[in-house]
């Protein structure tokens, strides 16, 4: 551009200096020739003033055409900046993009520089190795004065660095297998780790597998084992004989009651020698020698039952003396069916069960056992088919001790009085009651059964107990209750439209747990004594009808899952 512009100035300046040499001669001319004619004066004026006029034109319009020209080169140049700009922006784009590329061929010359140090390292490490290896097999060479050149020396040194130089390579080689051995090991080792980890993903399919089948294994079982119950009847009688003072298994007979083991070919009887009958009770059979434990493991499915969601009742029955609170409370080192049962759903099964509550029907009035603050006599409510005795004291109990000291305090509430048969007859029905819920882990429901354990005070004839007085009006109204819950059972039998429930507070009680969809075991406690034999007939005629009855099937209490805390798991 300061060429173009020094060139347009120099056209100017040799346009403006032509016209000021034409208009100099011009008027030089014209001056010589006004000056030699003195007569065209104003001509010459004239020629000037268009001289300089003609002058100042050019010169004008010189610098405007010089001008114009700049500001085409000004534009020019500006476009040619512009053109410039772009490249330099591209020139830095391209400049930033290869400083990326510098940096990461930095990077890679640097892991490559680090790369070629480990394998100098490697390099040198083996260079150790193999000078080690030299060395071991070349025996360190004691420093000898040099001996003068023997041929015959040097051949065999030569011939010593050839086989050391074999033994050497042999030596690479066997690393060299020895390192492949490695490798293929590795490999092997790979394959059987993941093989095994295949065999261990299969095996945990197969467990996932086993426990679904054995969660419908359990609800198979349970089901078929409810069947099995149904089928033996929801009411199940067992027969249990009191040990006699003095006596022992071998003088049984002696004492005329024999109770055998049940089978189809020799069902239970009991011979009584001027009776010679048979009454047919339920196995397990309770004989003379049966244990707590053993009547308890009996009665075990019932019980289990109320878990389940069943209403079960555990009834004893006999005359005066006959081992009745002895089946259920039992002393203090061998407990009864009471205490076993409430053991067994705390640990066994690990039950939930709601407060514990005791009463007893005393002449046909209902007293709480467990109240500290004794009043009015209790009423009994009914809703429908169920029963509730409003202001019943309920006790939580949570360990075994609470169970035992609850049961010890309601045994101690309880009347009882020395009659001519027993010491410590038990002048009143006791009942105690406990509703249990459980969790069924398989299915997810829970369930709510309710256990009622009733200790019925004995049968007793007036003629030989020879009560008197207010023992005769606890003789009267228990043989009244027992003769309606006979009733009750002969009406069951029968299956009578009326079930007289209503006789007496204590089938009225036990209208729930008689009425049709509850599980139901009755002891039949008798007496080996000769003198009782009459009572012991009278209790196994009971126990005999009372096996005829057939209550319809027992009905599962289910409840929506989760509504309590802590449930009972089976
Ligand atoms: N199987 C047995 N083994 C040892 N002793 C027994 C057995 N059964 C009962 N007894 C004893 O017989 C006596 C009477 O038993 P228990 O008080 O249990 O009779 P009961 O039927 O409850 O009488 P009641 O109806 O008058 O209350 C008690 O001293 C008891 O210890």
């Amino acid at each position: 551009p300061s060429e173009s512009v020094t060139i347009i100035s120099c056209e100017f300046v040799v346009i403006l200096c032509v016209c000021v040499c034409v208009c100099v001669s011009f008027k030089l001319v014209i001056q010589h020739t006004c000056v030699f004619n003195h007569r065209n004066i104003s001509l010459h004026r004239s020629f000037t003033f268009f001289t300089f006029f003609a002058v100042f034109w050019v010169t004008t319009e010189c610098a405007h055409r010089a001008l114009l020209e700049r500001d085409l080169v000004i534009a020019d140049l500006r476009d040619k900046l512009q053109k410039k700009h772009k490249e330099v922006d591209t020139l830095l784009q391209r400049n930033s993009y290869l400083l990326g590329e510098v940096s990461s061929s930095t990077d890679a010359i640097h892991s490559l520089n680090r790369h070629l140090a480990e394998l100098e390292a490697d390099h040198q490490e083996a260079q150790e190795k193999i000078r080690s290896l030299r060395a071991s097999t070349v025996p360190p060479t004691k420093v000898v004065p040099k001996p003068a050149l023997d041929s015959s020396r040097l051949r065999q040194v030569s011939g010593l660095i050839r086989r050391l130089n074999v033994s050497n390579k042999q030596l690479q080689s066997t690393a060299r297998h020895a390192l492949e051995d490695m490798k293929k090991q590795l490999e092997q080792l790979k394959l059987s780790v993941e093989k095994s980890g295949r065999v261990q993903q299969e095996q945990t399919a197969e467990l996932e597998e086993l426990r679904s089948l054995y969660r419908k294994e359990a609800v198979q079982r349970k089901s078929l084992y409810n069947k099995l119950q149904e089928l033996q009847g929801n009411i199940r009688v067992f027969c249990r004989c009191r040990k006699s003072s003095g006596s022992n298994l071998s003088n049984i007979r002696h004492r005329n009651v024999i109770i055998t083991p049940y089978s189809k070919k020799n069902p239970v009887f009991v011979l009584l020698s001027h009776l010679r009958s048979n009454w047919d009770v339920d196995e397990p059979v309770q004989s003379l020698c049966v244990s707590q434990e053993e009547v308890f493991t009996g009665t075990l499915p019932v019980i289990t039952s109320c878990v389940d969601g069943y209403n079960v009742c555990i009834l004893a029955y006999g005359q005066t003396g006959s081992g009745k609170t002895y089946t259920m409370m039992g002393p203090k080192d061998d407990p009864g069916v009471n205490i076993r049962s409430q053991q067994n759903f705390k640990v066994y099964s690990e039950a939930d069960w709601e407060p514990v509550s005791m009463l007893e029907i005393y002449n046909e009035t209902l007293n709480d056992l467990l109240t500290k603050s004794p009043g009015a006599p209790l009423e009994i409510r009914v809703q429908g088919k169920s029963m509730s005795v409003p202001g019943l004291t309920r006790v939580q109990v949570q360990t075994e001790a609470d169970i035992v000291g609850t049961m010890e305090t309601g045994e101690r509430n309880r009347r009882t009085a020395s009659t001519k048969m027993n010491i410590q007859s038990s002048r009143s029905h006791l009942l105690v009651a406990l509703e249990v819920d459980g969790v069924d882990k398989v299915s997810g429901l829970t369930t709510r059964g309710t256990l009622t354990l009733c200790d019925l005070a004995g049968s007793e004839r007036l003629s030989r107990t020879e009560a008197e007085g207010q023992r005769l009006v606890e003789a009267a109204a228990i043989n009244k209750s027992l003769t309606a819950l006979a009733q009750v059972f002969a009406a069951l039998k029968c299956n009578a439209l009326h079930i007289p429930y209503r006789n007496s507070k204590l089938t009225l009680l036990l209208q729930p747990c008689l009425s049709g969809d509850a599980k139901c075991c009755v002891f039949v406690n008798v007496s080996p004594e000769q003198k009782d034999v009459m009572e012991t007939v009278s209790t196994l005629q009971f126990g005999s009808s009372v096996r005829q009855v057939s209550l319809s099937r027992a009905a599962q209490n289910l409840q929506p899952s989760t509504s309590r805390s802590n449930k009972a798991s089976k």
